[in-house]
């Protein structure tokens, strides 16, 4: 029987997490878990959790470890059987420390995309919230202008997506992610790639992973949640 897979992907706003975690669940048939839907669904309902959550993103700040990672790590015990990606845990050193107490990891891709692309990028990016899905109107338009290709339902731009925000966002997201790499890093699980292109990026990930998940157990593959 061969072993599950674990792995994380980090990397500042608009590096392309949530895409590649896409690419990644459909090419090698991990579970994508995005820590931002597990926060969502929890909203949507009203768990204590998702209550105390709630409270914190409408002022946009990051969520306190303490709740996040009572929100994630029952999630992630549901999963024992399966191989799976986290996107977007853990942001700080103590999420990392609390998800390293749950389970151990094979590899944490880093991110390293240059601050002029993550802005380009942001300026574009429409999401549909309830879903969660993102669209780029340069890179991966919607089928319709301003609609969710599967609901019909409206595409917003984010608040914070916003180049002035950014700024501010990046040199928080430096400023918390630091500790988590050299964490990784000091762990020998730490892959970083760099490029300003998401296409460019994704063959190497793809090496790197084809030779990390050499068997994936059978029935351990499963679609992406999307
Ligand atoms: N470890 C985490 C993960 C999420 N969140 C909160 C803050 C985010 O605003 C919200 C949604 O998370 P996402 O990762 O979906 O969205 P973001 O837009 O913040 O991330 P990015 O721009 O990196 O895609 O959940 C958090 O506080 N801590
Ligand atoms: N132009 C361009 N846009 C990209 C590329 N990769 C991802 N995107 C878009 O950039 C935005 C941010 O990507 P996303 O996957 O949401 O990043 P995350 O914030 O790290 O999860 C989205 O609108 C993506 O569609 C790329 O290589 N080029």
């Amino acid at each position: 029987m061969s072993k599950l897979f674990r792995a994380v992907i980090m990397g500042p706003p608009g590096s392309g997490k949530g895409t590649i975690s896409e690419r990644i669940a459909h090419s090698f048939g991990l579970k994508h878990l995005s820590s931002g839907d597990f926060v969502r669904e929890n909203i949507a309902a009203k768990t204590e959790a998702g209550v105390q959550a709630k409270t914190y993103i409408k002022k946009g700040l990051l969520v306190p470890d303490l709740v996040m990672t009572r929100l994630l790590l029952p999630r992630l015990e549901e999963m024992t059987k399966y191989s799976w990606l986290l996107d977007g845990f853990p942001r700080t050193l103590a999420q990392a420390e609390a998800l390293n107490s749950a389970c151990d990891l094979d590899v944490a891709i880093n991110l390293n995309i240059p601050l002029e692309t993550l802005k380009e990028r942001l300026r574009h990016r429409w999401i549909h919230p309830p879903s969660g899905r993102v669209y780029n109107m340069c890179f991966n338009p919607p089928r319709v202008q301003g609609i969710d290709d599967i609901t019909g339902e409206p595409l917003i731009q984010q608040e914070d997506d916003r180049p002035e925000a950014l700024v501010a966002r990046l040199r928080h997201y430096k400023d918390v992610a630091k500790p988590v790499i050299d964490f990784y890093k000091a762990k020998g699980i730490l892959y970083t790639f760099s490029d300003t292109e998401t296409d460019q990026i994704w063959p190497n990930i793809s090496t790197l992973l084809s030779t990390k998940i050499p068997t994936i157990q059978s029935d351990a593959r499963c679609a992406s949640t999307h």
